[in-house]
């Protein structure tokens, strides 16, 4: 792969006017892998002019669905095809480990494959109209020019959920990926190019959210803008789409509970508290990060987690038995670190971590110790916060009703988990938890067929699913009376 890389722009791989560059990072060893041309404001009205005609001159939006479904069925086989090269990609740019890109791979062919599939399925609706001699039915047609804007995270798994559903039914749009891992979005956009996606309909800038980001949100030739990234940065999104009443589609952040029941599994429990937490080191919207155990099992569940997670294995994301690869950057690091000295300053007691490794072998990356705070309770700022590192806080309960309580005693409602073998309990608090996904016996899973977004201020709308599909189509009634006579009113 071409590491002097460019924006796509109208079928075109085409460099920045200006001179200006990024250097793109490893974690693991902050080597710069990747100079990428910084696109501005400039590059993003080239690429929404060139979206904007390709969606009004009607050819995307009236190519056969089923054809349009076969480009991203043929951009899923693609992606399989090169999986070993995307996987290696994101985890040098990311810094997690190559299994969990290899994971990502699936899960993204899967979305291309599921949209793929879904494309051709929506025939529109009959409705039973009240008019005699009438019909009436509902079409589902594109939204239009679709501004994408993803975070760094799971950069191309993120994408996949936007690009997908918005080519299927026949969008046009620009994607903006995070300026700290744009790698596979770019080579994802020369698989679409092969696959037969045509010039005009998926443009890709690469520059930072304050320009290029800040362009496709307020620019009025965009009609819809969707965003996956922090609270802020969407709140900043949404005021800024105001200005033409874009539609708009907002994933943001986290700071989802996960109860832990006397009565669970407690191996399964400890096994899936770990897991919904540390993988890529805690970077993730959904993780689990506020743990709320019963106070009958609270010192043994502690003592086994402690134990567990004291033995990880935090390295390069390309070496065999590494369990934890670096945060992000020096500046997440930093945010990181702050979070624990509020932590202890606020009376939480650091069971485990709470600094970076002394192994010299990590010195040169943005390495953090898996940490654990207990005696936390559910005003102090490490609880209500997202860190997005990888902190556990512990609470206790004593009831089913507090335990619900404190989980969602949170500004956010993306995602929580419950462990029990009371399924009528599980039940109960899953129909009480004010979150977008609950996971009973399970967490941080999610699949192209199910929806996937938040409660409260975790988000607006949904990806993934029928309801993923949805957010890029407009809905359209149209009647028709079979026997149209005068109204003679006037
Ligand atoms: N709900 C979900 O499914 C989900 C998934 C992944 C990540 N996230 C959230 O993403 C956050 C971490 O990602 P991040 O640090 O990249 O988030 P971020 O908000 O800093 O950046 C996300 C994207 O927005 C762009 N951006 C920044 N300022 C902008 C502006 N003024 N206008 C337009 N775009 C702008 C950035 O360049 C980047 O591409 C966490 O809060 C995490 O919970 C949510
Ligand atoms: C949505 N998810 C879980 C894939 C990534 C969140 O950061």
């Amino acid at each position: 792969m071409d590491l002097t890389l460019k924006h796509y722009i109208n079928g075109k791989w085409v460099s920045t006017d200006s001179d200006d560059t990024r250097r793109i990072i490893n974690p693991y060893n902050q080597e710069v892998i990747a100079v990428v041309p910084e696109g501005n404001e400039s590059e993003a009205k080239e690429a929404i002019a060139a979206a904007r005609e390709a969606f009004d001159n009607g050819e995307w939006a009236n190519t056969p669905a089923t054809e349009r479904g076969s480009i991203v069925k043929k951009i899923a086989e693609l992606i399989e095809r090169d999986k070993e090269e995307l996987a290696y990609l994101e985890s040098l740019d990311t810094g997690k480990t190559v299994e969990e890109s290899r994971g990502d791979m699936e899960d993204i062919a899967g979305v291309f494959r599921y949209y793929g599939e879904l494309a051709d399925k929506d025939g529109g609706e009959l409705i039973e109209s009240p008019v005699p001699n009438s019909s009436s039915k509902v079409v589902h047609e594109p939204v239009g020019v679709c501004g994408q804007i993803t975070p760094w995270n799971y950069p191309l798994l993120q994408a996949s959920w936007k690009l997908a559903p918005a080519l299927a039914t026949g969008n046009t749009l620009i994607m903006k990926p995070s300026e700290i891992t744009p790698l596979t979005t770019i080579k994802v956009f020369e698989l679409m190019e092969e696959a037969g996606v045509p010039a005009g309909v998926a443009n890709l800038v690469l520059g930072a959210g304050d320009t290029v980001g800040a362009e496709l949100s307020s620019n009025t030739d965009v009609d819809l803008i969707s965003f996956t990234g922090g609270i802020e940065t969407g709140k900043k999104i949404m005021q800024a789409a105001s200005v033409n009443v874009k539609k708009l589609a907002l994933e943001l952040g986290g700071k989802n509970p996960n109860i832990i029941f006397a009565d669970a599994d407690f191996d399964l429990a400890v096994d899936q508290a770990m897991n919904g937490v540390f993988f890529h080191a805690g970077q993730i919207c959904s993780a689990g990060t506020r743990l709320i155990v019963e106070e009958t099992i609270h010192d043994e569940f502690v003592n086994a987690l402690v134990e567990r997670v004291k033995k990880f294995k935090l390295g390069s994301g390309f070496e065999e038995g590494t369990q934890m690869g670096p945060l992000i950057s020096a500046e997440h690091l930093a945010k990181v670190e702050k979070y624990v000295e509020t932590g202890i300053n606020e009376g939480a007691t650091l069971a485990l971590g709470g600094s970076r490794p002394e192994d010299p072998r990590l010195q040169q990356g943005f390495f953090f110790l898996p940490t654990i705070f207990t005696d936390c309770t559910t005003d102090m700022d490490i609880v209500q916060e997202e860190t997005f590192g990888p902190i556990i806080t512990v609470e206790t309960f004593r009831a089913e009703e507090e335990a619900v309580k404190l989980a969602n005693d949170s500004i956010y409602g993306l995602a929580g988990g419950v462990f029990t073998n009371d399924i009528s309990k599980a039940e109960r608090c899953a129909a009480k938890m004010r979150m977008g996904t609950v996971w009973i016996n399970e967490f941080n899973l999610y699949f192209p067929h199910a929806p996937w977004g938040g409660f409260k201020q975790s988000g607006i709308g949904r990806e993934l699913g029928k309801l993923g599909i949805e957010e890029y189509t407009e809905s359209k009634h149209i009647f028709q009376n079979l026997k149209p006579e005068p109204l003679n009113w006037f």
